[in-house]
């Protein structure tokens, strides 16, 4: 049996009093798309955040293609192929967007690009970041601000600044919050598309798009795993309908 590609083990978080990662442990197989969920507060943006190497954990081990990259900080575990995906706020809105992915491509190759100069000039830069805004059909809108995007583009921007790292393992913490409609089905059917040549971890509240996309779920309950499997597995999980998808009727995904 092949090797996951990442293995969390024995993961522990506390802030204060309160154990927010407690005694996670959970694996994912290259090439999968392994969807997080669970009720407000439940530790998934605090277990994302120790993935990608914002939070230190108080314990345990995460290895990434078989070795531990616990103590890595953010910079080294981007260059190994392991992104999360940047928040809006962390877009920069007074530059374009073609300026807001060379950025990242630029933070990973390091000093192989002159950084002095604007960004947007290097050829080969301004090459790269077109493919990733290519990849999520942002192309045509290269060369306006950030600012001016639409709200569910600017998810679109942030999925191609953590394409343009390059990564093999995506990290995506709620692609769809604040949009709907139109806008979601674009970015799902983006995700769906990416899913075929990287490996994602998902955390999302759309349950449509969770049972769409993943093929494994795992439920985060007060910190801890309360359940992982398949999608038919997690649905038919009489622990996991009580403790998670019973609280909101309208999002079950067999309602
Ligand atoms: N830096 C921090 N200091 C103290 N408490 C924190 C900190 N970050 C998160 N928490 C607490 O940890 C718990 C889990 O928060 P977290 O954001 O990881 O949950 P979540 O599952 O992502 O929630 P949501 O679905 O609402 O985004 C919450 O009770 C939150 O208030």
């Amino acid at each position: 049996m092949t090797e996951p590609l990442l293995q969390v083990r024995a993961l522990r978080k506390s802030f204060g009093a309160l154990a927010v990662t407690d005694d996670v442990s959970l694996s994912v197989t290259e090439g999968e798309l392994h969807a997080i969920i669970g009720p407000n507060g439940a530790g998934k943006t605090t277990l994302i955040s120790q993935l990608s190497g914002q939070l230190a954990p108080d314990s345990g081990t995460i290895l990434y293609d078989g070795a531990p990259i616990t103590r890595l900080d953010m910079a080294a575990r981007v260059r190994r192929g392991l992104a999360r995906s940047f928040q809006i706020t962390a877009l920069l809105p007074g530059m374009s967007v073609l300026e807001n992915v060379s950025l990242a491509v630029q933070a990973r190759s390091g000093s192989s690009y002159r950084f002095w100069r604007p960004v947007a000039d290097d050829a080969a830069l301004s090459q790269e970041a077109m493919q990733a805004l290519d990849e999520v059909g942002l192309a045509d809108r290269a060369h306006r601000p950030a600012r001016a995007l639409s709200h569910g583009e600017q998810r679109q921007l942030e999925l191609a600044v953590a394409l343009a790292t390059k990564p093999r393992l995506l990290l995506l913490d709620e692609p769809l919050a604040g949009t709907g409609g139109q806008e979601a089905e674009v970015l799902i059917s983006l995700m769906r598309r990416l899913k075929d040549r990287l490996t994602i971890v998902l955390i999302e509240h759309d349950m449509g798009a969770v049972f769409a996309l993943a093929d494994r779920v795992s439920v985060l309950v007060y910190g801890q795993i309360a359940a992982s499997g398949t999608p038919g597995d997690i649905r038919a999980d009489p622990k996991v309908r009580a403790a998670y998808l019973g609280e909101e009727e309208e999002g079950t995904p067999d309602a």
